[in-house]
């Protein structure tokens, strides 16, 4: 795989120029009467105009062509179970469990957003408030085709495979383990050199952040210098036939043009594709006893305008060590207020060490109740407790929302995923109380 520039950073005011175009972003001001290479002037703004300083984002683009040279979108038929409809099943409030989803069929060839499907969401693109999980399952590359969602952000999560990514931005690569962020509007085009698999978070409402640290101090969690952007870099291929295809309110839409999307020579600003190396995360945890809520384990958040309550969280599983005293170890039996999709990108999942497979998910709905199945319970409630370096090789990952998610009939049914026998894994869990023994 190819090995690209980047720029380190989280939130910042970056700059970058194709290095084989040096001056090409215009000094000191942004539009001038005729930018440098008579490139044109292009902003992307990624929130109002008059948005706080904290939290308004844009960058300009200059580029051959401006992105308005198109012809009109029409209907998309290709991707079909990419989809936001929240009312195709009745409600389901059941634990769920999917084995690992498919990859494309032999003989197939399916690209990115060919074989994107949604799983599951809540809200409306229209309104900018609710999110989609999707799964994509892709063989093939992304030729003369760009995509680009004006309804939200995405956060991909590869889990087979490594993406090969070109956004109008600059190019990336990423691979299990690690992630990237595609802020609403961005085009982009996926190639791969293999079957991949991978999980996505879209957020309507806004822009992903990182936690605020609280009492942990200025250093911690995900660190901001090791998020990476893109460098500069357009495509000098002349294209007759590009198509960009454009998710807008929750349909899918493509427009031909005879230019590439991929035209940007030099671009400044803080509204930026980003990836982060997993590995990276600094773990913060419990030293002496119990169970710390996994929100000590939260890469990115998006958050909703109720404090501490979030669109959707980002968590990571990640390898550490484990010391508590006197306290079971593994997960705690919980119901919770919010929606917790999971997936697994690697290895095993502590909580439950068999049936929860790489590449497959689980869903533990608002209230509904859940926690460590009879194998972990019982094994961790007789554990020696010495140090133990815990989810060695395994990375497992949680977008926990405030909002209620309904399942898709593709997730629910044309999938055919889900594990009939999930809720088993508790069945035998015995009664162990008895009072003579207090
Ligand atoms: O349900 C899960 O497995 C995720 C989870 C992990 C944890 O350590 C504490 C709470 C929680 O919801
Ligand atoms: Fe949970």
């Amino acid at each position: 795989m190819a090995q690209y520039k980047y720029l380190s950073g989280f939130g910042s005011h970056f700059s970058s120029e194709d290095e084989r175009c040096p001056n090409a972003l215009p000094v000191a001001q942004n539009s001038p009467q005729v930018c440098p290479y008579n490139l044109y002037a292009e902003q992307l703004s990624g929130s109002a105009f008059t948005a706080p300083r904290t939290e308004n984002v844009r960058t300009w683009l200059y580029r051959k062509l401006p992105s308005a040279v198109h012809l009109p979108f029409q209907p998309f038929r290709g991707a079909k179970y990419f989809r936001q409809n929240w009312d195709e099943q009745p409600p389901n409030p059941n634990q769920m469990r999917w084995k690992p989803f498919d990859l494309p069929e032999d003989g197939k060839t399916v690209n990115f957003v060919e074989g994107l499907h949604t799983v599951c969401g809540a809200g409306d693109p229209r309104s900018r408030h609710g999110l989609a999980v999707h799964i994509y399952s892709c063989n093939g590359s992304m030729d003369s085709s760009a995509f680009y969602n004006s309804d939200g952000d995405f956060l991909i999560v590869p889990q087979e495979g490594t993406l090969n990514i070109t956004t109008e931005l600059g190019r990336m690569t990423v691979a299990p383990n690690e992630i990237c962020v595609i802020p609403q509007g961005i085009r982009f085009a996926v190639n791969v050199n293999k079957p991949s698999r991978g999980y996505i978070l879209e957020v309507y409402d806004g822009h992903f952040v990182l936690p605020d640290l609280g009492p942990i101090g200025a250093n911690g969690l995900a660190n901001p210098r090791d998020f990476e952007t893109p460098v500069a870099w357009f495509s000098d291929k002349d294209i007759n036939d590009f198509q960009v295809i454009s998710k807008f309110q929750g349909s899918l839409f493509v427009a031909k043009q005879k230019h590439t999307v991929f035209d940007v020579v030099a671009w400044h600003g803080n509204y930026v594709p980003y990836k982060y190396d997993l590995a990276k995360f600094m773990v913060i945890n419990s030293v002496s006893f119990d169970h710390c809520d996994p929100s000590i384990f939260t890469v990115l958040t998006c958050p909703s305008l109720r404090a501490g309550t979030a669109i959707a969280d980002f968590v990571i599983f990640p390898p550490r060590w484990s010391v508590q005293e006197h306290t079971f170890r593994p997960p705690y039996y919980h119901r919770n207020c919010m929606s917790e999709f999971m997936g697994l990108i690697l290895g095993k999942y502590e909580a439950k060490e068999e049936g929860f497979a790489a590449g497959g998910a689980t869903l533990h709905s608002m209230m509904t109740p859940h926690g460590p199945d009879v194998k972990c319970f019982e094994g961790a409630s007789k554990a020696k407790l010495v140090p133990e370096r815990i989810a060695e090789g395994t990375q497992a990952f949680m977008f926990e929302s405030s909002l209620s998610l309904a399942v898709t009939k593709w997730g629910e049914e044309t999938c055919q995923k889900l594990d009939a026998a999930y809720y088993e894994c508790w069945q035998s869990l015995k009664n162990n109380f008895k009072i003579s023994e207090n």
